[in-house]
């Protein structure tokens, strides 16, 4: 059987004096990419600082491996990559890794595993501050892999990549999907969610539909993940 990694029930946030997250209900699975999706700003970062205990004014139950989101145990479980780059420009890419292998007491022979993972091999020896953008995306990456996390979430990872970064990244989320991690994976590009397993899609803080890729076209009776979306709101209004 599959096992949840995420349960949430009632998972409801405010932000300043606004009510961004309503009443959210759904679970994660691991082996599983489930892309997160939706227009700017209708919640996704929001829902993902609640999943790994960062964000404030969280009401309802969200249940995190087992323990409660935030709980001290689940800091070497979780990964989180946000959306700005969080390494140290004027250190080397192995530099870095180590720093935060030794923060995370992760072995240090971690680090060549998950500068392989990102393909990051040939640039191990290059300062930060020299990497290309996709590049040092691929950094903060690789030390989000150092505890080898059951969880991961990454935010709005393929950003402004070229095509073929996107392609080789999707294929690292896949992989570490397919070694037993939950993936959790937030765009605001609805052509990414051909490639995830699961979407949860959003719109105004609630979610509009959750299931496979297939299940929600089917649903909609769409053609694709747009044109369900676009079905889903007309629909809901
Ligand atoms: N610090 C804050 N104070 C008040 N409101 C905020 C704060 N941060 C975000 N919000 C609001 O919360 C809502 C959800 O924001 P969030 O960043 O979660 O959206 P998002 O879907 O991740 O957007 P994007 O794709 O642009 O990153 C937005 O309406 C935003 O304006």
């Amino acid at each position: 059987m599959t096992e949840t990694v995420v349960v949430a029930k009632d998972l409801k946030v405010v932000r300043g004096r606004r009510e961004v997250l309503h009443d959210l209900d759904f679970s994660i699975r691991a082996g599983e990419v489930t892309g997160l999706l939706g227009p700017s700003g209708c919640g996704k970062t929001t829902l993902m600082r609640a999943l790994v205990g960062v964000q404030a004014k969280v009401t309802g139950t969200v249940i995190v491996l087992g323990s409660p989101a935030g709980s001290a145990s689940l800091r070497q479980r979780i990964g989180y990559v946000t959306q700005a780059a969080s390494v140290y420009d004027d250190l080397t890419v192995t530099e870095n890794l180590r720093f935060f292998a030794r923060i995370l007491g992760a072995p240090t022979s971690s680090v060549s595993e998950v500068v392989e993972t990102v393909d990051l091999v040939s640039h191990q020896h290059q300062v930060v501050r020299d990497l290309s953008g996709g590049q040092r995306s691929r950094v903060s990456l690789a030390a989000a892999l150092l505890g080898a996390p059951d969880l991961l979430v990454l935010d709005e990872p393929t950003v402004g990549l070229d095509p073929v970064l996107r392609e080789q990244l999707w294929g690292t989320f896949r992989d570490l999907a397919a070694a037993g991690a939950a993936v959790i994976v937030s765009s605001h590009v609805m052509d990414e969610a051909e490639r995830c397993d699961r979407l949860l899609l959003m719109r105004g803080g609630a979610i509009l539909a959750d299931g496979s890729p297939a299940e929600i076209k089917q649903k909609a009776n769409a053609d694709d993940i747009e044109q369900a979306f676009l079905a889903l709101v007309k629909g809901a209004a």
